[in-house]
């Protein structure tokens, strides 16, 4: 299997080159050269088997020779031994034909871990092969931030910047992120949105010199690995509501668009997904776009969900690769237009998306509600993300079962949750004194320059 790049113009490269190089030199995201479908009686033998092994299942053809079968298995095997549920990813019924997918079971209590974890494992094992060290800048709306932090803290071979919207994450995903000890993590609180954490990221790639000098390294979901590991939870959540012999759908709550570009890669490997739902707050680009068929950026409005406060959906690129027929050229043309304030989609790509893509939206308001009613009907408490995701969902019951992502747990959302229901979400155990620990955290400019003199000047030669 081989990576080629949503631009067309950068080298092919293995799994783990792919997955160490992070952006590809073309400005663009790699993806695999072949998403090929297995097997209908693979796909049937599914139930039953374990999380891992599902796993190893879905990854073993994406990884190739970059490590063997006893590696892959062992690293699967680590990166999931801290999870809290024995499921790793258990389902619990909501409704008639709805269900949601706890994803918040992981160290850090968000869907996160589940590629996070284990891609600390794989470049743990990959740097350790190569005798080489990295620097990794991460940018993060509050959750890929504690999730790498927690992969990678401590590490030798490993610096970890992470750049945070100031002022713009709940004050858990903060604690999270500012009281780790370890003196190879820095927090960086940037002047700006989330859309400009991530943009100066991609600008720290694309500067060859920076990039080279400090072995630049990247674990958002620009980095393909990440996207891999997130697809198991769509076959371990479907098998187990009888898929392939019956139809499933997936409602997402999306940001980045990381998760639901997990979901339309299995459906791709032959997962049969009826109805694959992008859920979005009142940053309504995704939803917008899928109506107009135009991508118009606009000003990031701060809400109770605030991981999913982005207008510039880092993976919708990934998407728009297929839906132009594999054109990097036509892609890296679009994304030179989105660069200023926006690109109309060619009527065969949006008809290719609409196909494969319904959308919808949750205001404050629903939001609230959703949250409110939830814990009405069914004693569940689900944080702002989860309830986006389920508030849209509802608009998409039918005969085939929903399963609504819950993408984290109530407890890093308190305030919202206590607004909404009046209950109080506590940490688990080992958060609990999360509110006690000292916090180290800096403020840094919206500036490339700036970030990469701190950078330099912090990270270990
Ligand atoms: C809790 C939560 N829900 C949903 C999302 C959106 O996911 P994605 O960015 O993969 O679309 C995020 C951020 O990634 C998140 O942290
Ligand atoms: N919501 C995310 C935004 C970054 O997404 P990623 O999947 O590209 O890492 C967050 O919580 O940081």
């Amino acid at each position: 299997m081989r990576y080629v790049s949503t631009r067309g113009n950068a080298p092919k490269l293995s799994f783990e080159e792919a997955m160490l190089t992070g952006l590809a030199r073309d400005g663009g995201l790699y993806v695999p050269n072949v998403v090929a479908p297995r097997r209908q009686d693979e796909i049937e033998a599914l139930p039953g088997m374990s999380y891992e092994e599902v796993a190893y299942w879905v990854m073993r053809p994406f990884v190739g020779e970059s490590f063997s079968p006893e590696e892959l298995r062992a690293i699967i095997n680590r990166a999931y031994a801290g999870f809290a549920h024995a499921a790793r990813a258990p389902l619990v019924q909501l409704g008639p034909n709805h269900f949601l997918l706890e994803l918040f079971h992981g160290p850090t209590l968000a869907f996160k871990d589940f590629a996070m974890q284990l891609i600390g494992q794989l470049f743990q094992a990959a740097l350790a092969k190569r005798g080489e060290r990295i620097t990794i800048v991460g940018a993060t709306s509050g959750d890929t931030g504690s999730a790498a932090i927690e992969a990678f803290r401590g590490l030798d071979n490993v610096d970890v910047f992470i750049l945070y919207p100031h002022g713009r994450v709940s004050e858990v995903q903060r604690r999270q992120m500012t009281t780790p000890t370890e003196s190879n993590v820095h927090a960086l609180a940037i002047d700006g949105t989330f859309d400009d954490a991530q943009a100066r990221l991609k600008d720290m790639f694309n500067d060859f010199t920076f990039r080279d000098e400090v072995k630049l390294a990247g674990v958002n979901s620009i980095n393909w690995a990440r996207v891999l590991a997130q697809v198991v939870y769509y076959f371990t959540a479907a098998s187990s509501l009888g898929a392939p012999l019956r139809p499933v759908s997936f409602t997402v709550p999306t940001g980045n668009f990381g998760d639901i570009f997990a979901g339309y890669i299995a459906r791709q490997l032959g997962l049969p997904i009826e109805k694959l739902v992008i859920a979005t707050n009142q940053n309504d680009i995704l939803h917008r776009t899928l109506q107009t068929g135009a991508y118009t950026k606009s000003e990031v409005v701060p809400s109770i969900s605030p991981s999913m406060d982005i207008q510039v959906s880092s993976n919708f690129e990934r998407v728009l690769f297929d839906a132009y027929g594999r054109d990097g050229a036509a892609v890296a043309d679009q994304m030179d237009d989105l660069a200023r304030g926006g690109f109309t989609i060619s009527q065969g790509a949006i008809d290719y998306l609409r196909g494969h893509f319904a959308s919808g939206s949750a205001s404050e308001a629903e939001t609230l509600a959703t949250i409110r009613s939830i814990f009405e009907t069914t004693g569940e408490v689900i944080c702002p993300h989860t309830a986006v995701g389920v508030k849209v969902a509802s608009e998409h019951l039918g005969a085939t079962p929903m399963i609504t992502l819950a993408t984290a747990h109530p407890a890093k959302f308190p305030a919202a949750v206590k607004q909404a229901c009046g209950v109080d979400a506590p940490l688990p155990p080992h958060m609990a004194d999360l509110f006690d620990r000292p916090e180290r955290v800096t403020q840094v400019p919206n500036d490339l320059a700036a970030l990469e003199a701190l950078i330099r000047e912090r990270r270990r030669p």
